[in-house]
């Protein structure tokens, strides 16, 4: 075997698994299985398999959607379609908690243990936009790259924290209809994907993680609306990090229940022969039964476990539920996971789409998602996986660090910790100083009227809301039906999922997308903002192929000298004062008459949105791609 696996795993499976024990070591031999996933905030699995070349073609994963395995030696983290976050490179078994979760458009979805992201771009391709997807890890540097990955998918609705459960938990008591918990564990499942794995292995022990899932589920269960649904989840096969969890898990909280998994595609399920053997709460072992193990000589997969559970109890109508409290007002009772398993879905999606009605002013919204990697992105794919020891050494977005934190310096005017201090913003963001409750007007913001709404709560504020505002008229198409409230810290411009609870005291890493930063004199369209864009929304676009050169080009960050008839504005573009006289014509239209229009122009690959430019009169692109983004 090329893979030297640690003897006391070996003795333990072996004890386990008995006559499956063979089969088991000897698919350490076979060689490991790639996925991606497409990223159906950009486009369908059916785009994509036309638009990419893969010479070993693709294969669908039987188990998630818009999946599928790749074959060794095909490079998706280099090509141009990464960049744009078409698709997000992730270990098939490790798809399948998000899919199990059964995630709607317009649920509220908490990722606890998130970084460095590859669910949580699953489970917000499921949302659709709608809805919210809260999206945390306690490790700040993964948190970096969890934002990046969030950014490149183009997500729109998502809040990227980095705190300790145990600080969520009360700001966010029953607030979740979904929780996932991709818990830090010891990796077994990973050793064949990546053998530095073995070494973690050995340093931290199948008990200090036990130690860590168990508080950590706790406080997520306190996180979960009454009928919500927590999928449990590790990519480690010892009993004490699975089904031991879980049946202590039902024993500390009566109101959750199993919800049985059906068993497909090679999946077994949860021992509650070794939940008994390994202590686990011995009147909750034989539910555990439900859960599933994913065995890597069972399934096309490296390896995972997962359960499903419902907390019991009667769920709000449409926008009774406030922050913290629990849900248990009028309506009917909801179900949980697993959409083929259950009746009623269509009642419990009904319910969504009023909320999302009531929240997003009946305005439905698109959203986005994407992947990571490039050969790092390959490494950074497997550091999905880990269980939380991963050094990312992926680049974090670094544009605007500096100037976030000045925004920092905001009003809300109590002094102000250290960095790193709880409250402060984290890495580029948004910070919270002390305690205390904030309010709406302290927050800066201003309700979402589109470009031209809101009202102003103080001259810092205005300016820097007015800015995005006067940048949307001007540069974008349809901004004004965007869901979201304008929320500005310093210069800093997010727009913010609505109705969330206040981040006063959390370290946020990400208060909602973040748009741009508001200058004195111009505001600056983020990478973000590019990245979440369609087409369509920007009211001028420079359309390159993906196999061209200018594309690698701009990649690296180079500046471009483009022929102006690549430049398309979009037919719907509102007034766009900042462009020169005769800029509303079209592409060949604009070369005839050498009229060239100025300002930002959305740089696309194939269509799919890479990065701003800055155009001059001269036809001179000027590179806007931040340093973090560029492909080195
Ligand atoms: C298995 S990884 C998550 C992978 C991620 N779900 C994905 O699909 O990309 C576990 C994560 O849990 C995080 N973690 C460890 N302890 C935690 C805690 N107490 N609270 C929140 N996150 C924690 C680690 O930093 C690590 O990023």
């Amino acid at each position: 075997m090329s893979i030297t696996l640690p003897e006391s795993f070996k003795d333990k499976m072996k004890d386990l698994l008995l006559e499956e024990f063979d089969a088991f070591i000897d698919s350490y031999e076979r060689p490991r299985k790639y996925g991606l996933r497409v990223n159906g905030l950009k486009l369908s699995a059916e785009a994509f398999e036309k638009l990419a070349a893969f010479e070993g073609g693709l294969v669908p994963v039987p188990w998630a959607e818009n999946a599928f395995y790749y074959a060794e030696g095909e490079r998706p983290g280099k090509h141009p379609y990464y960049h744009a976050g078409l698709y997000y490179i992730q270990e098939p078994s490790a798809m399948v908690p998000a899919e199990l979760l059964d995630v709607r458009p317009g649920d509220r979805v908490l990722d606890l243990c998130a970084a460095p992201g590859g669910k949580s771009t699953q489970l917000a391709a499921k949302l659709q936009g709608r809805g919210v997807l809260v999206t945390n890890d306690n490790a700040r540097e993964r948190t970096k790259v969890l934002a990046k990955n969030i950014e490149l998918a183009g997500i729109r609705n998502a809040v990227v924290l980095n705190e300790e459960p145990a600080v969520l938990a009360p700001v966010f008591a029953g607030w979740f209809d979904r929780i996932l918990v991709d818990a830090p564990c010891s990796g077994e499942g990973m050793f064949r994907k990546d053998e530095s794995m073995i070494g973690e292995w050995e340093k931290h022990s199948v008990e200090r993680c036990s130690l860590m899932q168990r508080d950590i589920l706790k406080h997520a269960a306190h996180m979960l609306a009454p009928g919500g649904t927590l999928v449990y989840s590790t990519c480690t096969f010892s009993p004490e990090e699975n089904e031991v969890q879980i049946a202590g898990l039902l024993g500390a909280c009566p109101e959750l229940e199993v919800v049985p998994i059906p068993l497909a595609y090679g999946w077994a399920g949860g021992r509650s022969d070794w939940a008994r053997e390994f202590g686990g709460d011995t009147e909750r072992v034989e539910s555990v039964a439900g859960t599933v193990r994913l065995w890597p000589h069972l399934t096309e997969g490296e390896g995972h476990y997962a359960a499903v559970l419902r907390k019991r109890g009667l769920k709000c109508e449409a926008g009774e539920t406030e922050p913290g409290q629990k849900a248990e007002q009028g309506g009917k009772a909801e179900h949980g996971a697993i959409a083929a398993e259950h009746g009623g879905m269509a009642e419990r999606r009904g319910k969504a789409e009023r909320r999302d009605k009531a929240e997003h002013g009946g305005i439905a919204e698109r959203g986005a998602i994407a992947a990571e990697h490039g050969d790092k992105a390959e490494r950074g794919a497997m550091a999905a996986e880990r269980r939380g020891m991963a050094e990312p050494g992926v680049n974090a977005e670094r544009e605007a660090r500096a100037p976030e934190r000045r925004g920092n310096s905001e009003r809300g005017g109590k002094s102000g910790r250290g960095a790193g201090d709880r409250g402060r913003a984290i890495g580029s963001e948004p910070e919270r100083r002390g305690g205390g409750k904030r309010s709406r007007d302290e927050q800066l913001h201003k309700r979402a009227g589109g470009p031209g709404g809101g009202r102003g709560s103080g001259a810092g504020v205005v300016d820097a809301a007015e800015s995005w505002r006067r940048f949307a008229a001007d540069q974008l198409v349809g901004a004004e039906l965007w869901p979201g409230e304008i929320i500005a810290y310093g210069s800093r411009v997010y727009l913010q999922p609505p109705g969330m609870p206040s981040f006063d005291g959390l370290r946020v890493v990400r208060a909602g997308w973040y748009v741009g930063e508001a200058g004195e004199h111009r505001f600056e369209p983020s990478q973000a903002l590019a990245m979440g864009l369609r087409r369509e929304e920007a009211a001028l676009t420079l359309q390159l192929s993906a196999d061209e050169e200018a594309v690698q080009r701009y990649l690296k960050g180079e500046t471009l000298i483009i022929d102006t008839s690549r430049l398309e504005q979009s037919a719907d573009a509102p007034d766009r004062t900042s462009l020169q006289e005769g800029s509303t014509l079209k592409g060949a239209e604009l070369s005839n008459k050498r009229v060239v229009p100025k300002g930002y122009v959305l740089v696309c690959a194939d269509q799919y949105p890479i990065g701003w430019g800055k155009i001059g009169g001269d036809g001179l692109v000027k590179n806007g791609l931040p340093a973090g983004w560029r492909r080195m």
